[in-house]
């Protein structure tokens, strides 16, 4: 990676921190360079320990040397956490990413003083494991430079998707952001019968994992043929897996999808409001 030397503060240190430096650190990214700031100390520890960062519970330290914050608190706390650096320090020339659901760039500018390079960016959890997706907006004040590190970052943990808007994080969200634990819950629920059929709880997980993981790749492996036809080419007319999904279809689950799906993306325009 280019730039790679330049100094990253994460401010909160919880999961999604967690699983961007964790892709980073085992991508290459010098942990030297990387710094995690958070109220209580263990995750702090467990970074630093696993991963041999610098830590410290003083969010201004943290961000008084970085080149880039990467601001990782809960929405509701991210106005709050910009205040405070914009009272404690100097923010001129550092760049603000921040990973936070719905809160808007604007709100954000105005609790840090001034008008900030901040992207906006929605990670998911995968990220963990470098296959991640990223959904990234800039706002007009951030620099080439800036948006190309930026980019750089995140695509040391996965796939990196720029958006035109701002409002498409909110679509981001549903699609990626909070994507994964939607496929778990499926894995949880094909588990759980598993287990009801009598399979031992870790043989209902083998089960499961790896047909999930040959799943998705087949569906990375065979781009040139639509999901549709991978389903297709599982169903015998008058089969087992036909019955499947005519009672998934009863049950409504593509209408179930689009719904859920629009509740994430409602959720984070009303949370947006909330933040502003
Ligand atoms: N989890 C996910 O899959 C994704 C999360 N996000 C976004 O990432 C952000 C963080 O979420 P997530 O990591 O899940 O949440 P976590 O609760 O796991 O992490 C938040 C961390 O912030 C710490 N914290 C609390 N107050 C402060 C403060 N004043 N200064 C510095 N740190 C503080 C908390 O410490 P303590 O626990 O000690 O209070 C905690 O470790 C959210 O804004 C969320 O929208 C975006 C995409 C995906
Ligand atoms: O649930 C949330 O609000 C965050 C954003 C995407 C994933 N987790």
């Amino acid at each position: 990676m280019t730039n790679e030397h330049q100094t990253v503060a994460f401010i909160g240190a919880g999961n999604m921190s967690g699983a961007i430096i964790a892709g980073l650190v085992s991508n290459g990214y010098p942990a030297s360079n990387i710094i995690a700031a958070n109220p209580s100390m263990p995750k702090l520890e467990t970074l630093q320990n696993n991963l041999g960062i610098n830590i410290t519970t003083d969010n201004i330290q943290a961000c008084q040397h970085a080149d880039v914050v990467v601001l990782a608190v809960k929405p509701h706390l991210i106005q709050q956490v910009c205040q405070q650096l914009a009272d404690s320090t100097d923010l001129s020339g550092k760049c603000f990413i921040s990973v936070a659901a719905g809160v808007n760039i604007i709100p954000m500018q105005a609790a840090l003083g001034f008008a900030a390079p901040v992207i906006r960016c929605m990670p998911n959890t995968p990220s963990q494991i470098g296959l991640g997706v990223s959904g990234m907006y800039a706002s007009g004040e951030v620099s080439e430079n800036q948006r190309q590190f930026a980019d750089q970052l995140m695509q040391s943990v996965g796939i990196v998707q720029w958006l035109d808007s701002e409002a498409q994080i909110d679509d981001l969200i549903a699609v990626a952001g909070s994507a994964p634990a939607y496929f778990f819950a499926f894995m949880e629920a094909m588990q759980n019968k598993a287990m009801a059929l009598g399979f031992s709880k870790a043989d209902s997980r083998k089960l499961v994992q790896q047909t999930a993981l040959g799943a998705a790749h087949m569906v990375v492996e065979n781009d040139d043929l639509d999901i549709s036809t991978l389903r297709e080419n599982v169903t015998s007319k008058g089969g087992t897996t036909q019955q499947a999904l005519t009672t998934f279809a009863q049950g409504g689950l593509a209408e179930l999808v689009d719904k859920a799906m629009q509740s994430a993306i409602d959720r984070a325009v009303e949370m947006a409001k909330d933040n502003s």
